[in-house]
């Protein structure tokens, strides 16, 4: 698992180390040195002669660069400082000149016309995209709002640079340089991940102590490259901020059956999916769940889709009987679509069934309060307040309709700009667990949140979502009772079938597209893979 904690909880957790004279910029730098000399070399570029430029801004992420940048102009690299402040880290500094580092100081003459600072900074940009390696130490966490003065020039000019390819968002790539963000790509917001400015994205982040919530989070997570945890001696008490499951995780936690299971135990799958107008949700939601390992899939939607879905899949049943996790709305339409049919074959009633069920609202009948996966039109259906073990699973789309609905003001780009915000308000307005469905997928229960990055881009392509909510009614079934009795487990166990999904997506057509369908055909393998590694 990835952890990371709030710029605030790293600095406290620095203090008592910085305190004791522990020296935590030397390490830091060290080891991002190395980290720096292990990509020239898979670049198959010595270091000797490499050509490295450095970023400098006013701090001690400054103070990092240059100290790694002398590092490796012990070791022969040609080093240059591009200084974008009047205050840059002295034994930084004078450690680079120590160890033969050029140095570029775009503040040495502060009375210059902006006109001349302009074509200075142009120059430099040339001269800095023309590196094999580029060290971003404009800002850490003590980054305040997005890149403004000569880091914002600078970093505006080099995204701005001729021969960039149309549509291309890694500038220097093209250019052939590698660019190795220290801590954090600056200019991303260090707890949110909130981009609200130029930022260069980076190649390699190497960040220090612990990974920082904006590293996992959209938008910031796509700037991030390959990210590199550094491990400087920092004690970390308090929780996370936001977690990312790796598949060692999902690979020990893995229901694997043994001899003493039967069908019950693994768990049934409860679906109220698909309408004739729309009956290819069904077949994917209930196709998934099938796939995932469920103990057994009933389908409880319309008769004519039921009868599809069993042709498509004579495992699943159509009879009423006990059921351990519902998957409610795939394919059931919102509400002005119901008007337009003036018909939903009753999903509707039958998904608010469903609910009522799964929420423990139904007394006695239902056998006790169970998971429940709410899509699509199933969000409308919900009541006021959700319980923890119902786990919504909106795009940015449905969660700004959720939300409105709700009385809160705000619009797709707002949530597409700061996502886990918003799952996290809607989170607390409902109380469900809320999986908030992207590139990176956010997902915040009870004191938690997740921001997993699995799928490829291929993933973006309809009833994708379908089969998510197969796979995760699957996954709640089998853990059923304890998702209800531990609120915060709905957010694991959700966070963890996102990466099943994800890495089935990867499987199922490794680099090219996929379609939803086989997505959920290559669940088996992909759970095959990850409890056989465990
Ligand atoms: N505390 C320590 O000893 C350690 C700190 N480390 C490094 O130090 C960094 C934090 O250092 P600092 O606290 O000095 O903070 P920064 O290096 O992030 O620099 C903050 C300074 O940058 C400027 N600045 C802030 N926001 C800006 C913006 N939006 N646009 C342009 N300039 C802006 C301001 O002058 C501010 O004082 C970490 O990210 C990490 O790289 C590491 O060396 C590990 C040890
Ligand atoms: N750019 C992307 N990269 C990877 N996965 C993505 C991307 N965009 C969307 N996804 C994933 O694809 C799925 C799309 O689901 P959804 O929007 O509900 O589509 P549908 O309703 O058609 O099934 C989700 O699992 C989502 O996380
Ligand atoms: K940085």
């Amino acid at each position: 698992m990835i952890r990371a904690w709030s710029a605030a909880d790293v600095r406290a957790a620095e203090e008592p180390l910085l305190a004791a004279r522990v020296p935590l910029m030397e390490r830091a730098s060290f080891t991002l040195a190395t980290q720096v000399v292990r990509d020239l070399r898979a670049r198959r570029t010595s270091v000797r002669g490499a050509r490295v430029a450095l970023l400098v801004g006013a701090g001690n992420n400054g103070g990092d660069a240059l100290h790694a940048g002398a590092v490796l102009a012990r070791r022969g690299a040609a080093v240059t400082a591009v200084l974008t402040s009047g205050r840059s880290h002295a034994g930084g500094l004078a450690a680079l000149v120590r160890a033969g580092g050029r140095v570029v100081d775009l503040c040495a003459s502060p009375q210059q016309p902006a006109s001349v600072v302009q074509a200075v900074v142009q120059a430099v940009v040339q001269d800095v995209a023309a590196s094999d390696v580029v060290l971003d130490g404009l800002v850490g966490i003590g980054a305040r709002g997005p890149l403004r003065d000569l880091p914002a020039d600078v970093v505006s000019g080099l995204s701005a640079l001729s021969g960039t390819p149309e549509g291309d968002d890694r500038p220097l790539r093209a250019q052939g340089a590698w660019v190795v963000a220290v801590d954090i790509p600056s200019g991303t917001g260090v707890d949110d991940g909130f981009v609200g400015g130029p930022v260069l994205p980076a190649d390699r982040t190497v960040t220090f102590g612990a990974a920082k919530p904006g590293l996992l989070l959209p938008p910031a997570a796509g700037l991030v490259g390959e990210l590199t945890v550094v491990d400087i001696g920092l004690r970390l008490d308090v929780e996370p901020a936001v977690r990312r499951l790796e598949a060692a995780d999902v690979a020990r936690a893995w229901p694997v059956p043994g001899g003493a299971d039967h069908k019950y135990t693994r768990g049934v799958v409860g679906v109220v999916a698909g309408t004739t107008t729309y009956p290819g949700a069904a077949l994917l939601t209930t196709t998934a769940a099938v796939r995932a390992g469920a103990g057994m899939v009933r389908y409880r939607g319309s008769d004519d889709v039921g009868r599809a879905v069993v042709g498509a899949r004579p495992e699943v049943v159509t009879a009423p009987g006990r059921v351990q996790s519902w998957v409610v709305g795939p394919g059931v339409p919102g509400g002005p679509d119901v008007d337009e049919n003036g018909n939903d074959d009753g999903q509707r009633e039958r998904g608010r069934g469903g609910l009522a069920a799964a929420a423990g609202r139904l007394g006695g009948l239902a056998g006790g309060p169970v998971p429940a996966v709410v899509d699509a039109g199933g969000l409308d259906l919900l009541e006021e307040t959700s319980p923890p073990w119902f786990v919504l699973t909106p795009h940015a789309g449905e969660l700004t309709t959720l939300l409105r609905s709700r009385g809160v003001d705000v619009r797709r780009a707002d949530v597409e700009a700061e996502p886990l915000r918003w799952a996290r308000r809607a989170h607390e307005l409902t109380g469900a667990t809320v999986l908030l469905k992207g590139g990176v997928t956010v997902v915040v229960g009870p004191g938690v949140a997740y921001a997993q990055a699995d799928g490829p881009g291929w993933l973006a392509t309809a009833g994708a979502g379908d089969v998510l909510a197969g796979v995760l009614g699957a996954m709640l079934a089998a853990r059923s009772d304890d998702v209800v009795a531990s609120p915060a487990l709905a957010a694991e166990v959700a966070a963890a079938a996102v990466l099943v999904h994800g890495r089935a997506a990867h499987r199922a057509n490794p680099g090219g597209p996929v379609a939803a369908l086989d997505v959920a055909h290559a669940v088996p393998a992909e759970v095959a893979a990850l409890v056989n590694s465990a």
